[in-house]
């Protein structure tokens, strides 16, 4: 039977779940139709992958292979709320949490000493960083902002920093040696298996991967960032930070870059902690101290030393902060710096919010400063730049008139840089990386490398390059907006890539569409003319742009990319409906925890949930779905001219609130509609009982607000705790029940 299936994630939108689920699946009872939960949490996807480590009771199925699969057929149906992508020091607390409660799983093994330790390893490696939506995502990217989301911004503008024309803040990036300028591309002929190797200087072969199954047409590309070129980067701009008295903050994605990004972020720490490393090598070693993992876990492993020897290290890490570039804070109050755990700071969300804070970031005494924004590669640092340039020119957008920029992103079967990551390798010896076909021994790409360099491959196969364009094609011509390929003619894969889309866009329709293609720095400052001027631009972007864009200009727009609508049409037909493009929001749990408030925007779930009903009213014939869709449609812009999304202030309507709000004008549109008679009788009484009891229902909501919250756990919290704590109004549970 057809259903549509529900996430069950972490942290905020985990928390939400327990208050929306109920609301949804007792409307959409009434059509017939089965919601389906499956829980893809970090501490599920751990349970999942030990079943023999595990009590029966304890094993869980895995979920995430399972909807992995349902994401290739026809009927997929699934919602996918955002979720944990684990940094090692995540993963590790997850274990610990896990083993408290009981699980006897094995702790990660950072250096595997024999085979079975690094099973293990292999295993929780699969489940580190961005380790979910790649699976599911077997269909490209379409992500806006509807137009009533647009106009409630219009109507009420979030705040916006003021720029300065003397602002300092810059982007600093690498003008060599980094994947951009060492990137060799090329499109595979022929169907062909390749292995990648290591040849030493002295001939010998290393295999770094078995094979590679490529198909006809596929583009591949491989590159290297040299170590050495990296460090000199990190030195002078470090230097150049503190003698200009900026702030120091780096920008990765060390969650979907989950191998080359953490090796990056290292670099950074030991360039900066230089004097701490050397002169402690010996001590570190001892303990194990790896500066991929960050300063947090660092400062963990030093608490196993006598108190002596630890405190002279800690002082010595304080003196390099206390004389080095101010670092950028992530929470000034609790000294978390930049430096602290290599996720905390994650490109997409972190660059636009600085941008959307007149280009500062907060230093530590809590006060906000200029900064140097280190991102060291340089395919795409120039966005950030061109925006900056552009701020500083015209100072900061205003959400009440700036236009919108929707997003066509090749994301499909991992495409380029976000499926690289099990073709990424930290290099052990000077030599050449070579990609070698296995049939014929012929070497098609192959670069010099020295040790500890990161070497990489991508892919991107030839279907969904087409979906992708026929996908902008068609999304320019319902929207009559012009559309711009976010593609560079000085960079190797999009020379590849720039040959298919001019192939595949002659063989479509596209008369009367301004479709153009433009690389990144000049397709920012031609989008942000017109976003300026109130005009709308259709990005079309790689996988790695499509991420960036759709935090950048959601969250300069309407404040937020929680409140997109994401859609991922899978290429064999089913709909994959993310809520959103944010992520999973850890401060709002940390809030909740406090005081009783979460302030989680479930504005993405609402629209998700809206298609996906849609979609399955079209797919299954069912009429009442459609009608529950519509319903919901003007339901949710209602709540926007209501204004009942959360607020950030405990004691206010908080993210429950807010589902009451949904489901309250849910009912009420779905009393008014004429076309489906069984659905008005049901929910006029609905309506009836959820108005008449507005008051009572939103009162007990707010007495369950202002005092601290036990969950039972943070990745694994308590299913009835946490239950009751999302659904305190016992009026509201009980018409919720009898529908
Ligand atoms: N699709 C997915 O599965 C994604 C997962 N992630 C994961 O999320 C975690 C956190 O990532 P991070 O970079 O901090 O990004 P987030 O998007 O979680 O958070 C950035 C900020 O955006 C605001 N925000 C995001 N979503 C909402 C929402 N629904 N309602 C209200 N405000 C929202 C919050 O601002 P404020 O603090 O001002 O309230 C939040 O602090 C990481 O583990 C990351 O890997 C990230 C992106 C996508
Ligand atoms: O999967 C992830 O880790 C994050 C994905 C993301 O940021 C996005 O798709 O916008
Ligand atoms: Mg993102």
């Amino acid at each position: 039977m057809a259903k549509i299936f529900y996430t069950k994630t972490d942290e905020a939108p985990a928390l939400a779940t327990q208050s929306f689920l109920p609301i949804v699946k007792a409307f959409t009872k009434t059509a017939g139709i089965v919601i389906d939960a499956k829980d893809i949490s970090l501490a599920a996807r751990i349970a999942a992958v030990f079943p023999d480590y595990l009590s029966k009771d304890q094993q869980i199925p895995d979920n995430l292979a399972i909807l992995g699969a349902l994401a290739k057929k026809p009927e997929a149906n699934i919602i996918k709320l955002p979720n944990i992508s684990a940094s090692i020091p995540q993963l590790k607390e997850a274990i610990e949490e896990l083993q408290q409660k009981g699980y006897n799983l094995p702790h990660y093994p950072d250096e595997p000493k024999n085979e079975e330790e690094k099973a293990i390893k292999a295993r929780y490696d699969k489940i580190k960083g961005s380790a979910v939506n790649p699976i599911l995502r077997e269909g490209n990217s379409d992500r806006r902002a509807p137009k009533a989301i647009k106009n409630y911004a219009r109507k009420n503008p979030h705040t916006m920093g003021e720029w300065s024309s003397d602002s300092q803040t810059h982007v600093a990036t690498m003008s060599h040696g980094d994947f951009k300028n060492n990137e060799k591309s090329l499109t595979m002929k022929n169907e062909g298996d390749v292995r990648i190797e290591l040849v030493d200087k002295d001939g010998k072969i290393n295999t770094l991967k078995k094979s590679v199954a490529l198909q006809s047409g596929e583009i591949i590309d491989a590159t290297v960032m040299s170590k050495k070129a990296l460090v000199e980067f990190f030195s002078k701009e470090i230097k150049d930070a503190r003698d200009k008295g900026l702030l120091l903050s780096l920008h990765f994605k060390a969650t979907m870059m989950k191998v080359s990004d953490p090796i990056i972020f290292g670099h950074a720490m030991q360039v900066y902690f230089s004097e701490v490393f050397k002169k402690y090598e010996a001590t570190f070693e001892k303990l194990g101290i790896n500066p991929n993992n960050g300063l947090e876990s660092l400062f963990d492993r030093l608490e196993k030393l006598p108190q002596n020897e630890r405190n002279e290290i800690e002082q010595a890490i304080m003196n390099t902060m206390e004389t080095g570039p101010d670092l950028a804070m992530v929470n000034s109050d609790k000294g978390i710096t930049n430096l602290h755990v290599p996720s905390d700071v994650i490109i997409d969300a972190s660059m636009p919010a600085m941008i959307r804070n007149s280009g500062k970031m907060w230093d530590k005494n809590g006060e906000l400063k200029d900064t140097k924004a280190i991102i060291p590669d340089s395919s795409y640092s120039g966005i950030y730049q061109a925006t900056i340039d552009f701020c500083k020119e015209h100072g900061a957008f205003d959400p009440t008139t700036m236009g919108t920029v929707p997003n066509v992103g090749l994301m499909a079967q991992k495409a380029e840089e976000y499926g690289s990551h099990d073709k990424t390798f930290e290099i052990s010896t000077k030599g050449r990386v070579r990609v070698v076909e296995i049939g014929t021994g012929a070497t098609l790409l192959e670069h010099e490398v020295d040790n500890g360099d990161i070497w990489r491959m991508c892919q991107v196969k030839d279907a969904p390059v087409q979906d992708w364009v026929k996908l902008a094609v068609s999304r320019a011509r319902a929207t009559q907006t012009p559309a711009v390929f976010w593609l560079d003619k000085e960079r190797s894969h999009d020379v590849e890539l720039i040959k298919k889309v001019e192939t595949y866009l002659s063989a479509l329709d596209t008369h009367g569409l301004d479709i153009r293609i433009l690389s990144p720095t000049e397709a920012t400052k031609f989008t942000l003319e017109r976003i300026k001027e109130g005009k709308d631009t259709i990005s079309v972007s790689g996988n790695v742009l499509r991420d960036y864009l759709t935090d950048l200009f959601p969250i300069l727009e309407v404040g937020t990319s929680a409140k997109m609508l994401s859609i991922v049409p899978l290429m064999n037909g089913g709909g994959l409906f993310e809520t959103g493009a944010g992520g999973s929001a850890p401060k709002h749990v940390e809030q909740f925890l406090e005081e009783g408030h979460l302030r989680w925007d479930s504005l993405g779930e609402f629209l998700a949930l809206g298609v996906s009903l849609e979609f399955y009213g079209e797919k299954n014939k069912n009429k009442k779905a459609l009608v529950l869709a519509e319903a919901l449609d003007k339901a949710t812009e209602k709540f926007l001219d209501n204004d009942k999304s959360p607020s950030r202030k405990v004691n206010e309507l908080d993210t429950r609130g807010s589902h009451f709000y949904l489901s309250l004008y849910w009912a009420e549109e779905l009393a008014k509609q004429k076309e489906d008679e069984e659905l008005k009788t049901v929910f006029e009484k609905v309506f009836h009982e959820l108005s008449s009891q507005e008051e009572k229902i939103t009162q007990e909501l707010i007495n369950a607000q202002g005092k601290s919250v036990n969950i039972g756990g943070y990745y694994l919290p308590d299913a009835e705790m946490v239950a009751n704590a999302m659904r305190p109004s016992k009026s509201l549970n009980a018409i919720l029940d009898a529908i």
